[in-house]
């Protein structure tokens, strides 16, 4: 019996993966065809699926009914296969030539058939090797402006608005944020990760309970603002990138969240390429940190006064109060993100691949400290010369 015709879920092997695009007739009947799992995130199963001979290629990502990284033990909603094609298909609407094309979906079996992004390679895999793209900051800065202005409350009509809010709850994925990237770093919790030399730096964050309160504020803001349709997981593992090109993947953690936090979120795995690289190439790294945030307030800048529907964007001043808002909220989820890879359960490469212990653990040291003063002066730092500076003093 045909995959599709089933209508039930069934884990996709190499195999069924074939014969799925077979039956979808993405490829002549007698093509010959080749499937790989190439999956390297921690909660789906990624196949390519190639035809040599016709010289085409397209991917099926599929989700599990549990998170891959850890097992059975921790069901997780097929829900969120949906949640990915939706917001890549909302997200296309703004910037199509951001994001991978979306070919087919269906909800049984919680897959996304795409693009196949092969010929691009994941930013933070590009970074750490040392690579450079031009164009990341600018395409990454259009992308985070046009994606959430358009699905805020300054270019929707209120009732879209709320129905996009609804469409995109996304409760057991954001809950996943909220205890990683918010909670359980402040917090002796068990499944936080780090060496026992990071002990003593990590009980200070424990038993700073000023931190913790400016901790719960900014989670306060990612529980209760439903500003925008964020990507919810903007790290440079979320990104394929060429000299010439940027793709944004993986939005499975999308819902109506504060914006700042995309912004926080891509310049903190930022932030991680200029704490391990000198002279010039921190600075490369640090230019484009402001180069993003820049991007970022001329195009939502462009966008509101040209097509703003609410009253109030009319209202002088109102843009530049809204932009302040969201420009320190990035700079405490920055913080927040610098600390959960760091010491939470989820790490990055960039940190967690040098080899050599002690400047492994001299990079971990300027990141917790960074990432709290960067929550602690949320409100002082008010604006991107500021932000670098920071960066900069923490992290010489
Ligand atoms: N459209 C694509 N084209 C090519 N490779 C892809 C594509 N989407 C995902 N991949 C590969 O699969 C990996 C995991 O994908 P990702 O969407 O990040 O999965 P997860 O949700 O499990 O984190 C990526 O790092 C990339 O190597
Ligand atoms: C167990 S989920 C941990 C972590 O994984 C997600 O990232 P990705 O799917 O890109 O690997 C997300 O950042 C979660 O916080």
């Amino acid at each position: 019996m045909a995959i599709l015709e089933k209508k039930i879920y069934v884990g996709l092997t190499e195999e069924t993966a074939i014969q799925l695009v077979k039956e979808l007739a993405f490829f002549p009947i007698h093509a010959e065809l080749t499937a790989k799992e190439i999956g390297d995130g921690n909660l789906n199963y990624v196949f390519r699926i190639t035809d040599q001979e016709g010289g085409k290629s397209l991917i099926i990502k599929q989700a599990l009914p549990y998170a891959k990284v850890v097992g059975e033990s921790w069901p997780l909603t097929l829900k969120r296969s949906k949640i990915e094609a939706d917001a890549l298909i909302k997200h296309g609407e703004f910037v199509p030539l951001l994001v991978p094309k979306v070919y087919e979906t269906d909800e049984d079996l919680a897959i996304t058939i795409m693009e196949d992004l092969s010929h691009l390679k994941i930013a933070r895999t590009g970074l750490i090797e040392g690579e450079n793209y031009p164009k990341l900051a600018r395409d990454i800065g259009e992308y985070i402006a046009k994606t959430l202005f358009y699905t805020s409350d300054f270019a929707l009509h209120p009732f879209e608005k709320k129905r996009l809010v609804a469409a995109f709850s996304n409760p057991e994925l954001c809950k996943i944020t909220e205890d990683l990237v918010f909670t359980d770093p402040f917090f002796d919790i068990d499944t936080n990760d780090f060496e026992p030399e990071l002990q003593s730096d990590v009980e200070a964050i424990w038993g700073n309970t000023a931190l913790q309160i400016e901790a719960a504020k900014i989670k306060y803001s990612f529980l209760t603002e439903a500003e925008a349709l964020l990507h919810g997981d903007l790290h440079t593992g979320s990104i394929f990138a060429s000299e010439e090109e940027t793709k944004v993947i993986d939005p499975e953690f999308a819902f109506y969240g504060p914006i700042g936090f995309d912004l926080g979120l891509f310049i903190a795995n930022l932030v991680f390429q200029s704490i391990v690289r000198d002279g010039e190439q921190k600075e490369y790294i640090l230019n484009q940190i402001e180069e993003t945030w820049q991007v970022f307030y001329s195009v939502f800048s462009e966008l509101w006064e040209k097509e703003g529907v609410d009253p109030f964007t009319k209202v002088s001043g109102y843009k530049e109060s809204f932009l302040q808002k969201i420009f320190n909220d990035a700079v405490a989820f920055t913080g927040c993100e610098l600390i959960r890879r760091t010491i939470g359960l989820s790490h990055v490469k960039d940190l967690d691949g040098i080899e050599d212990k002690e400047i492994r653990l001299a990079a971990k040291r300027k990141t917790l400290e960074l990432g709290t003063s960067l929550i602690l002066r949320k409100s002082d730092i008010q604006e991107i010369k500021g932000f670098i500076s920071a960066i900069k003093e923490h992290t010489a």
